[in-house]
């Protein structure tokens, strides 16, 4: 198949790039405001297409702002395992959204495709799965994407219409399986193995705990998420969700006040929930339906302030871990000699390694429960998912999750092929290991899938939203920004928990965390925005604010702060 180059001009000078923006594949793809968009999906699309080719399998392309404004938009490709692009390619998708026009384009596309010896054939033919979610200027985006993926020989677009995130992850990983690439599919796995996960429930007379309730509010950030938990409802019987901030009339906007990163950011009730839900189990998911959070509150009484609690991806984690570790205790035939389980023999397979993936964020209060209480391995990497999902799957079972809700639960296939050959031991653990590997999704972080399992690790231990919040309690933590003239001049170390450039700024951090009890504090510049951001922990909430505020203006006196000074 030859490739026309003069049509692949032809259909790029129809997007022009826009003058004085300098596009960069930040951490979760390319994100701005949607105006200034349909060069760079166009050229994402060509990107996906070609990758495509590369690894002879299908990949993916969504095209969303997550939890940003309704206005901004983006995109996010997909790996033909399921997961983000791999992050080597990174630099083609900044090299191609940043060329000039569509001749500086073409020239690039050829480097890539010489440079990754993508061939082209008479047999090649690649396949790019897009999806959007709600925004209103994601029709007219995705349509550019499907352009760019079509103008490359051999490569077909297939529009998969409005999904979540995650659902596009998991079906570019179910095509590449010769599974159905399907939304039925999807929500039929997923309730098949919580209805399986229900069966296998030791004690169904487990009596719950006098806040324990079955029903759930949830968030659905007037997002994509709210319209796909009303379908997978649908298909459980024994799970009642309602769900708020759906998108409907007086509602509100995506985003808006509503949603995972809002509620995380500010421990406060999304719009449409209020004092009289106090008691009540809630969640909160965000607008591509990849963040999940739960809160609940509880009202003030004569002895006792208000509270609102909020439950974040440290302790979805810990809650993970727990029931990971639990089915896995008993899959060891001497339980009494092996409490801890680092890493656990299992006859017939040998060391079973599971490990928890944290970055600096996480509350030292949640690493502390998994070392010592749960006894697992706790691994650090940079922030960003794509970081963390590739730390775990370095283990049989990984399980991650950034602060903020988004996470998962990894499976190694091996240690699955081993499970699934040793269904006639009876052991119901191995069937409920096996069920949580079908049901959470395996491609990336889903609010949906994650809180089927949130619902069912309750269900089992027959706990309140109370009983799971009080495992542990959150150290104080404080977080906050400051601008500099170019976020670049900050570099770090040790999964960014250091800086090492400039010199002295390590020095004055230190220097202050010295000053407080159970005081720490890093800083590292954004990849989304542009800004430093400063993290503290302390004993009390004073004197984690207080750090924060002292790291910060270091900060700004040694890494080019600008605008007002940091008191
Ligand atoms: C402290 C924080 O929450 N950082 C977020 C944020 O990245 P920054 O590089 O910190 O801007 O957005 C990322 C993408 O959504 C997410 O992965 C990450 O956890
Ligand atoms: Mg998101």
């Amino acid at each position: 198949m030859e490739w026309d180059w003069e049509g692949f001009r032809h259909a790029a000078a129809a997007f022009p790039k826009p003058s004085g923006i300098d596009f960069s594949y930040g951490t979760a793809g390319f994100r701005l405001d949607a105006s200034l968009l349909a060069s760079t999906v166009f050229r994402a699309g060509v990107l996906a297409a070609l990758r495509s080719l590369s690894m002879k399998s299908a990949t993916g392309l969504v095209i969303t702002a997550s939890h940003n404004p309704a206005s901004d938009n983006g995109v996010k490709l997909v790996d033909p395992g399921g997961g983000m692009l791999a992050m080597r390619w990174e630099p083609h998708a900044n090299a191609m959204a940043n060329a000039s026009d569509e001749h500086a384009l073409t020239e690039v596309v050829r480097k890539i495709i010489k440079e990754e010896s993508i061939a082209f054939g008479d047999e090649s033919c690649g396949k790019v799965l897009l999806a959007r979610d709600t925004r209103p200027s994601g029709q007219i985006l995705l349509a550019a994407a499907s352009q760019g993926v079509a103008a490359v020989a051999g490569v077909a677009p297939v529009d998969m219409g409005i999904l979540t995130t995650p659902q596009l992850h998991w079906m570019v990983c179910a095509l590449n399986k010769d599974q159905p690439a399907t939304e039925v599919n999807y929500y039929s796995h997923l309730s098949q193995a919580f209805r399986t996960l229900e069966q296998l429930r030791p004690d169904k007379s487990v009596r719950r705990s006098s806040l324990a309730s079955e029903s759930i509010i949830i968030d659905g950030a007037n997002g994509v998420g709210a319209l796909k938990l009303l379908q997978l409802q649908e298909l459980l019987e024994n799970l009642q969700f309602e769900v708020r901030n759906c998108g409907r009339a007086g509602e509100g906007g995506l985003n808006d006040g509503v949603g995972a990163d809002f509620v995380q950011k500010e421990k406060a009730f999304p719009r449409n929930f209020d004092k009289s839900d106090a008691l009540k189990k809630c969640a909160s998911i965000d607008g591509d339906a990849d963040r999940l959070v739960y809160f609940y509150f509880i009202s003030s009484t004569i002895s006792s302030p208000s509270t609102f609690n909020l439950l974040d991806g440290d302790k979805i984690s810990a809650l993970f871990a727990r029931f990971i570790r639990n089915q896995l205790q008993s899959l060891v035939e001497d339980v009494e000699e092996k409490p801890i389980i680092t890493t656990t023999l299992v006859a017939g397979y040998g060391d079973v390694r599971v490990g928890v993936v944290q970055t600096a964020y996480a509350n030292g209060a949640s690493t502390k429960y998994l070392q010592q209480e749960l006894g697992l391995e706790v691994s650090l990497t940079s922030t960003g998912v794509k970081y963390l999902h590739e730390k775990a799957s370095e283990y049989d079972i990984g399980i991650y999750f950034e602060a903020n809700g988004h996470g998962t639960i990894l499976f190694r296939e091996e240690f699955l092929a081993f499970l699934r050959t040793k269904h006639m031991w009876g052991k119901p653990s191995i069937h409920r290991l096996l069920a949580v590997s079908e049901m959470i999704n395996q491609a990336v972080g889903d609010a949906l899938s994650g809180i089927l399992m949130v619902e069912i690790v309750l269900m089992y231990l027959g706990w309140s939203i109370q009983d799971w919040n009080d495992i542990y309690a959150d150290l104080p933590s404080k977080q906050l920004k400051v601008k500099v003239a170019n976020r670049a001049a900050i570099r770090t170390t040790a999964s960014e928990t250091k800086v090492v450039y400039p010199s002295e700024l390590q020095k004055a951090i230190d220097t202050e965390v010295g000053k407080y009890d159970g005081g720490r504090s890093f800083v590292r510049p954004s990849g989304t925005e542009d800004i430093v951001r400063i993290y503290a922990e302390a004993t009390t909430q004073s004197t984690a604010d207080a750090l924060a505020q002292a790291v910060a203006f270091h900060v700004y006196r040694l890494a080019g702060g600008v605008g007002p000074q940091p008191s």
